[in-house]
């Protein structure tokens, strides 16, 4: 199976171009993939297909193999791989995702895509369909008690789950102390992506994650934009922020009037490999 190795901000995904390759088991190949001594070692599979209702398909595979509903740092690096591979000439492109579909514009260097700003669509509040347990109309500011500690979570789903917890201190943070109890904490019916945030100003947002399926990663695009959009729920900042991760920083701008995120961040190609799955993936 050939394959391309990207990453947004350290986000890494090992991306496939499924209108030339197979994946029959794209569950079972993201673990294996995944797997950093094993395998390739990657934050997931992600696959590249055809649409009928857009320009191309993002399928997104967690470490664990479970599939995520939309990836932000992952469908900047579709659209770089697209274009960068010929796949399309546009520098507009829409992209069906489990999530809907997303519309991106493509900004190049030297012929290639180096930025990409993505119309990730509304931020959903409701519990309902987050989704989270709970018979409240939004979860702002919500106490929850996870691992023995009771801290307060924002809730917003962008096409997946997410809960905002603003702190004092991200860098001091035994995140893997915390992260994996949110992640499976009995009131989200589907886990959760959980970020941990410190408000550097009202237009700096520093931010760590413990993602669904893939444990801390460098980054996260739909949970830049979680974050942004709960700090401006809980009036800590502006609608237009810089989130600082530790892979690098995103733009993130919640256009109130349309109520769209758009986010705005880079997509870096490292290599192009291949490998003989058959002889990985037997029983
Ligand atoms: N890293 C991705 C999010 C992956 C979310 C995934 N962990 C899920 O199950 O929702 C991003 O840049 O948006």
């Amino acid at each position: 199976m050939k394959f391309t190795k990207m990453n947004g901000l350290g986000n890494d995904y090992v991306y496939v171009n499924c209108l030339k390759e197979k994946v029959e088991d794209p569950n079972k190949t993201a673990i294996f993939v995944s797997n950093r001594n094993f395998g390739i070692g990657s934050d997931g599979l992600i696959l590249i297909k055809e649409s009928d209702v857009a320009d191309f398909k993002m399928d997104m595979y967690n470490a664990d193999g479970s599939q995520g509903e939309m990836c932000g740092n992952g469908i900047r690096c579709v659209a770089k791989y697209v274009y960068d591979y010929g796949l399309t000439d546009k520098t507009t492109v829409s992209i069906e995702t489990l999530a809907g579909i997303k519309y991106l514009d493509l900004y190049l260097k030297d012929g290639k895509v180096d930025t990409v700003k993505v119309n990730m669509g509304a931020p959903e509040l409701r519990p309902a369909f987050i989704p989270v347990v709970s018979d409240k109309e939004q979860l702002i500011n919500e106490p929850i008690e996870v691992n023995g500690t009771i801290y307060h979570m924002t809730c917003v789903s962008m096409g997946n789950p997410h809960a905002v917890v603003f702190m004092e201190d991200v860098k001091g943070l035994e995140i893997e102390k915390t992260g994996p109890y949110f992640e499976k904490h009995q009131v989200f019916q589907k886990r959760t992506n959980t970020e941990f945030v410190k408000v550097i100003d009202r237009n700096t947002l520093e931010m760590r994650v413990w993602e669904r399926g893939s444990d801390e990663t460098l980054a996260c695009g739909t949970g830049a934009c979680a974050t942004a959009v709960a700090a401006v729920l809980n009036g800590l900042a502006e609608d237009e922020v810089t989130v600082k991760l530790l892979g690098g920083d995103l733009k993130i701008f919640w256009d109130r009037k349309e109520n769209k995120v758009y986010m705005t961040g880079p997509a870096t190609t490292v290599f192009d490999g291949e490998i003989d799955l058959e002889k990985f993936l037997v029983e």
